[in-house]
């Protein structure tokens, strides 16, 4: 598969993703929308994958929507064909994605991997939601996904002045699940995942499903849909494998069953 605008790779049973447009320091437009999305259904429904890595270069994971493709659109065509729905989609990919942001990753930039499992930054990421300054607001999920990430308060915050967060604050204030050198940023993420591929891909799913249901429910309604995914664990070989591994000291072979 050919692909335009992302660089698409595996790592043993670890997908990864490099956005490519260096010289609009990745911007997202359209065309990275439809590669994005054939990549990560590609991987997906690829038996051999356990887990994603979504990343950038160095200077930027990705400097936001492309505003140069932006700044003509008429309001009726924006709203006609609901301009950004495509990335909805992108959420709905069930396998792990962890995002590994080194420099810039500002409007679409951020919102694109706050829809990832995880972040993962470099010491040297930016974050920030600088619609305002464009006479816009976030449109990718941007004033949802960050409010969750790290409270009412800091996100008001950053969208209002449009500042730009650094490493450290994204990580203290839970953006960033934790920071690593600049130098060994993709390693480290492709680490990460290539421990999630090792588990039970079932329990994968599920546990991510688990956490994220917990974005969308009650936590009487949460705890009730973590249980019966719970139980329902206990229908798979891989269940019976961690845990007889566990009891004979040694390390389980899980066949995904
Ligand atoms: C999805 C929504 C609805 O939420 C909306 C958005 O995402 S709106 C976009 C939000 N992002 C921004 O406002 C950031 C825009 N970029 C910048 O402020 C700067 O480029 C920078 C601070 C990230 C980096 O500055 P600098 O090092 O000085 O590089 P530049 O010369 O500015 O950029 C290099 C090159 O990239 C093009 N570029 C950068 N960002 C974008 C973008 N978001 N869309 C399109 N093109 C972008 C920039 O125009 C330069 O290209 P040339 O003009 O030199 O061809």
């Amino acid at each position: 598969m050919d692909y335009e605008t992302i660089i698409v790779e595996t790592r043993g049973k670890v997908g990864l993703i490099t956005l490519n447009r260096p010289k609009a320091l990745n911007a997202l437009n359209a065309q990275v929308l439809a590669d994005i999305l054939v990549a990560a259904k590609g991987f997906d429904a690829d038996p051999g994958i356990g887990a994603i890595v979504i990343t950038g270069s160095e200077k930027a994971f990705a400097a936001g929507a492309d505003i140069k493709e932006m700044q003509t659109i008429a309001y009726a065509d924006a709203y006609v064909q609901d301009l950004f729905v495509g990335w909805e989609d992108f959420t709905r990919t069930r396998k792990p994605m962890i995002a590994a942001v080194a420099g810039y990753a500002l409007g679409g930039g951020c919102e694109l991997a706050m829809m990832c499992d995880f972040i993962i930054a470099a010491d040297t990421a930016k974050f920030g939601q600088p619609e305002i300054t464009l006479g816009v607001i976030p449109g990718m999920g941007g004033s949802q996904r960050l409010t969750r990430f790290v409270g009412k308060s800091k996100a008001m915050d950053m969208c209002l002045t449009g500042r730009m967060m650094d490493a450290a604050e994204a990580e203290r204030s839970g953006l960033a699940s934790r920071v690593v050198p600049a130098a060994e940023l993709v390693e480290e993420a492709l680490k990460a995942a290539a421990r999630i591929a090792e588990f039970s891909l079932p329990s994968v799913m599920m546990a991510k499903e688990a956490i994220n249901r917990a974005y969308e429910t009650t936590l009487a309604e949460g705890l009730r849909f973590e249980r019966r995914l719970f139980h329902s664990l206990f229908a798979l070989d891989d269940q019976k494998e961690g845990m007889a591994a566990f009891a004979e000291k040694r390390k389980p072979n899980f066949t995904n069953r």
